[in-house]
């Protein structure tokens, strides 16, 4: 593998990291990213913010390669998804703030056109559920809100999800392009035609003129301008983060799945051809490469994982940072009856609730905050067994182990209680930056210096957590969950 760079647009935070010949992480540079919550249900992030952290985590990195008097092949870019930016053509400016994918705001149209019976259409053309989640109906919301309808049919604005706007703006307003696993999140793009779908952008109010245009995940993307990095560098790779992480798990055969815990945690199984489907869960697109068919994954979606640590740290001052949630929720034996559903964003897979809303229950005299630290590990857990169970429903197979990855996955405790839930293993790589990973090795496979093959076997194991937990407590730990899931649902409504 030649020197390549990652670019990871997280939630919480935006990082480069500079990848040495045999995949070794040389330098990472990273930069916070502010949340602002205008109101309740609604989060935004300035575009402008994502920019400027990510070019400086880039220019970071990038003097690290001189300093090795490196040649980067090529660039890969990985990303929050279905966040949604709006900016002019001409300019490249922002009209609007991001709106986030945990962002509710659209809640009421998207129960509306479920009244209207919209919904098996949009999920036999999308592979996704009516939920404000996607980027449609944000879309559409910011088009009316911001009065940009008439500059929209001009044609003088552009949409695009955070791969889409960072590539804009690091080429110099040169490429306005997306690729095919961000596209298969906005809602309006076909995951069988493989085509912006005219109906959907019908339903949704959305014109056509605003889209970018889809390309694989390995391949072409433009270059850097030289006059905001002094260098031209190809960017080769592009794909939505938990794609990426998919693939940087080297679960490349029909049936591997992987979960990442990061703000929200994302349940992705691979499914090879053709796409998938089951209840509650979504049919997606998982990577194309050069020469290849489409491949595709089901994924369970859960809003709110990591983010509950965080709200444990910067909404109840509990902990003074997430490194020290495992010592707290790791200083009692279990919860002791408490239960806590953070459903702050409305709940995802399976429920698919955009108005249900946290709850925290069982609690006694002997309550303390250790307790509802653990209660959060487990909710957690809990939210990912939910998702795997209606996974193997819906692909008809049972789960033999779970590759893990993300920033929560340095918390050996909730892994414990991870496997102990699930009943199956629970495999940590040696690399938890799988999201990173695997946005580098398309990168490096669109510059034509990789080749899966090689990627499948840089794979391996940092440790392995076996379930301990008796089948008998994990069924009543797991009914005390579904009770207080009943009482989050349709809280807002
Ligand atoms: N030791 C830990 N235990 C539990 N959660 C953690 C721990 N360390 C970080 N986190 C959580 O992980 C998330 C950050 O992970 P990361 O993969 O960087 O997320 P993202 O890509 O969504 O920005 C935060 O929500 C943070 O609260
Ligand atoms: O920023 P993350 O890593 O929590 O990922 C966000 C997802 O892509 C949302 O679909």
């Amino acid at each position: 593998m030649a020197y390549l760079i990652s670019i990871d647009q997280g939630t919480t935070s935006s990082r480069a990291t500079l990848y040495g010949p045999q995949g070794e992480a040389l330098a990472t540079a990273s930069a916070p990213l502010t949340q602002h919550y205008p109101e309740p249900g609604w989060v935004e992030h300035d575009p402008e913010e994502i920019l400027e952290g990510q070019l400086s985590c880039l220019r970071e990195v990038l003097a690290c390669a001189a300093e090795r008097g490196a040649s980067v092949a090529g660039i890969g870019i990985t990303n929050q998804r279905e966040t949604t930016l709006i900016w002019e053509r001409e300019t490249g400016r922002p009209l609007h703030r991001a709106i986030v994918w945990q962002d509710r705001r659209t809640a009421d149209v998207t129960q509306r056109m479920k009244g209207e019976g919209l919904e098996a259409e949009v999920r036999e053309r999308t592979g996704l559920l009516l939920d404000p989640y996607f980027s449609a109906t944000k879309i559409a919301w910011i088009l009316d809100e911001a009065g940009l309808r008439e500059r929209a049919a001009r044609g003088e604005i552009c949409f695009g999800t955070v791969d889409s706007w960072l590539i804009y703006r690091l080429t110099g307003g040169k490429r306005h392009v997306t690729d095919i696993t961000n596209a298969s999140r906005t809602m309006l793009f076909n995951i069988k035609t493989l085509e912006w779908d005219d109906e959907l952008l019908r339903i949704f109010g959305v014109p056509r003129a605003i889209l970018p245009e889809v390309r694989m995940s390995a391949g072409s993307f433009g270059e850097t301008s030289a006059e905001l990095l002094g260098c031209r560098i190809p960017i080769t790779g592009a794909a939505g983060d938990q794609q990426a992480a998919l693939f940087g798990q080297a679960c490349f055969a029909p049936g591997m799945a992987k979960a990442t815990f990061g703000t929200g945690a994302f349940v992705v199984m691979n499914c090879g051809e053709r796409p998938g489907s089951g209840e509650g869960v979504l049919s997606t697109i998982a990577w194309q490469l050069p020469g290849e068919a489409v491949q595709y994954a089901l994924e369970g979606s859960i809003f709110i994982a990591g983010a509950a640590v965080q709200w444990l740290e910067e909404g109840l001052g509990l902990i003074g940072g997430a490194a020290e949630v495992e010592g707290l929720a790791g200083s009692v034996a279990d919860s002791g009856g408490v239960y806590f559903v953070p459903a702050l964003s409305g709940l995802g897979t399976p429920y698919w609730d955009p108005y249900a809303r946290g709850v925290i229950a069982g609690l006694t005299r002997g309550s303390g905050k250790a307790h509802l630290a653990r209660a959060a590990l487990d909710a957690i857990a809990f939210q990912t067994v939910d998702a795997i169970r209606a996974m193997e429903c819906a692909g008809g197979i049972a789960l033999s182990e779970l590759r893990v990855d993300g920033g929560a996955t340095r918390n050996n405790l909730l892994l414990e209680i991870q496997a102990g839930l699930l009943g199956v293993p629970v495999l940590r790589p040696r690399c938890t930056e799988s999201t990173s990973l695997g946005a580098a090795f398309l990168a490096g496979i669109g510059a034509g210096v990789l080749d899966k093959e090689r990627i499948g076997k840089s794979w391996s194991l940092d440790r392995r957590f076996e379930p301990s937990l008796l089948p008998e407590r994990r069924a009543e730990m797991y009914r005390g969950w579904q009770k207080c899931v009943q009482l989050s649902l349709g809280w807002a409504k």
